[in-house]
């Protein structure tokens, strides 16, 4: 799986993908090939460390919103996922967007029906895939149509948002042109799309971002919230974390500084995302004969599905992997696991856009390996082959950028400072400081169904309680 997943020869998925292509165009998600690999370039930089600090106060605003929201359902069994979604799809317009977004608060948004349009059609596509083996079985019930109608009002409310960052573009490059500074190398998502792409393939990435960024986090928030609830002694230690750095104020925002010391949270939520992890597979092609390090050979042209779920119910690296335990992710025991055995973001050449980038995640491990003095785990399951993932002029390399960056640039090493999670733990920081979370769902009462994101039946119910 590591040399699956490392190799630049493995970058394709195939037609796997096609059933989203309707929505997303060729956008990151569904691309292959050379297309790809651009545009993986090209649109990487969008949400690299360095912009982070600039998205905590949309994440903060929305995490307020979504706060007062979840006030009105207090004291009786609610599933806040609905809740969720709405704040995540705020949380991701304005980083990537740069606009102000009201999804939460504007009930009569065109775009959040046609998402709502656009989810059905996905899930049935899935569910049912006889129906979309040709257009005509589709048409023929009426699908086809509803698409079309969801295309029209995802262009739209696109072209009226591309529209308006144009006009504000236009604004602040005359601003900036006047004061001097240049902020060439701070380009959001969108500015650099306008710069390079056609409207058809702006939108296409934009769906693609929307598509993969507000599910997936509102389902990840929703299993921690869910795991919390069912073990009470770990939400009384993160309630714990939080008074500490609070000091009880319930209001105040989340700040860079607050985010590193909520170590104890982030075990929470990446402890969640091994149980339950939000996207449950993954598909890979074969570009070349890929040599495994067991002798066999991965065929051209062979399409590799890749469990991610059960991965990481891997026995050898979570003993007993249905408990919900959170010190799974203490330090030590990071920096003895394999790199790999932990993937609900993905790994390797396509990971997640918003969880890792090449630099940091060099860095990253190179930390690990300084700080307990030792290699990672070098044995796999799913077969590394027992040799190390690392060479020495890598490795090198990776000390020397760390060694640096962390002299001039030191928050840049707060821990998991990645997209996904700083806005997973501002997010439930603001809930958990307001409410205590209870359930009278148990466990075993909930399965777990293959959909967009891994969705549980019958829905997570959960009792919000003011602290
Ligand atoms: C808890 C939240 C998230 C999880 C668990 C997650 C997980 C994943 C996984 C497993 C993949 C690989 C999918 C595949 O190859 O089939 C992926 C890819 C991707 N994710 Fe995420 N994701 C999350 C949040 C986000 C967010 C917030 C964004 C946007 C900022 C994002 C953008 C992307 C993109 C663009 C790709 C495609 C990357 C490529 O193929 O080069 N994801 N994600």
């Amino acid at each position: 799986m590591t040399k699956i997943l490392s190799s630049v020869k493995c970058t394709d998925k195939g037609s796997a993908y096609a059933k989203f292509e309707w929505l997303f165009g060729k956008g990151l998600v569904t691309s292959n090939g050379q297309l790809w690999k651009d545009d993986r370039k090209l649109l990487g930089p969008s949400f690299k460390l360095q912009k982070l600090t600039g998205f905590l106060p949309y994440f903060n605003k929305h995490s307020k919103t979504l706060v007062e929201i979840l006030t009105k359902f207090q004291h009786q069994a609610t599933n806040v996922y609905p809740q969720l979604v709405r704040a995540t799809m705020d949380f991701i317009s304005e980083s990537a967007f740069v606009q102000d977004s009201t999804y939460q608060i504007n009930d009569e948004d065109n775009f959040l029906a046609a998402t709502h349009m656009a989810l059905t059609s996905f899930r049935l596509r899935l569910a049912k895939p006889w129906l979309a083996i040709t257009p005509k079985i589709w048409d023929l019930f009426g699908l086809g149509k509803q698409d079309k109608i969801c295309s029209q009002f995802v262009n739209q409310a696109m072209s009226e948002a591309i529209e308006k960052r144009k006009i504000a573009l236009a604004q602040e490059q005359k601003s900036s042109s006047e004061t001097g500074e240049n902020h060439a190398n701070q380009k959001a998502f969108i500015d650099v799309l306008l710069d390079s792409k056609s409207e058809k393939e702006i939108i296409g990435h934009i769906m693609t971002i929307f598509g993969a960024a507000f599910e997936t986090t509102a389902s990840a928030m929703n299993y921690t919230l869910f795991l919390l609830a069912l073990n009470p002694s770990a939400q009384e230690k993160v309630h714990f974390e939080l008074d500490s750095i609070f000091g009880g104020d319930k209001n105040r925002d989340v700040t860079l500084n607050d985010l590193s010391g909520m170590k104890y949270l982030e075990m929470c939520i990446k402890e969640a995302l091994r149980v339950c992890p939000p996207v449950p597979v993954m598909v890979r092609k074969a570009q070349e004969d890929i040599p495994l390090d067991n002798g066999q050979i991965v065929p051209k042209g062979c399409r590799v599905v890749i469990l991610i779920r059960e991965i990481l119910r891997d026995q050898e690296h979570y003993p007993d992997p249905e408990v919900f335990n959170p010190d799974r992710f203490l330090p030590d025991e990071c920096a003895a696991r394999h790199p790999f055995a932990y993937i609900p973001f993905a790994a390797g050449q396509r990971n997640c856009l918003a969880c890792s980038h090449d630099w940091d995640d060099r860095a990253d491990r190179v930390f690990c390996v300084l700080r307990t003095k030792r290699t990672p785990k070098k044995s796999c399951t799913q077969g590394s082959g027992g040799r190390s993932t690392y060479s020495k002029p890598g490795v090198l390399r990776s000390i020397l950028v760390a060694k640096l960056i962390c002299y001039y640039r030191p928050e840049k090493f707060l821990s998991g400072m990645k997209y996904a999670l700083m806005q997973m733990k501002t997010c439930l920081a603001h809930i958990l400081r307001r409410f205590h979370v209870s359930t009278s769902q148990k466990r075993d009462d909930i399965s777990l169904i293959n959909g967009m994101v891994m969705e549980p039946k019958p829905k997570l119910e959960i009792v919000l309680t003011p602290k």
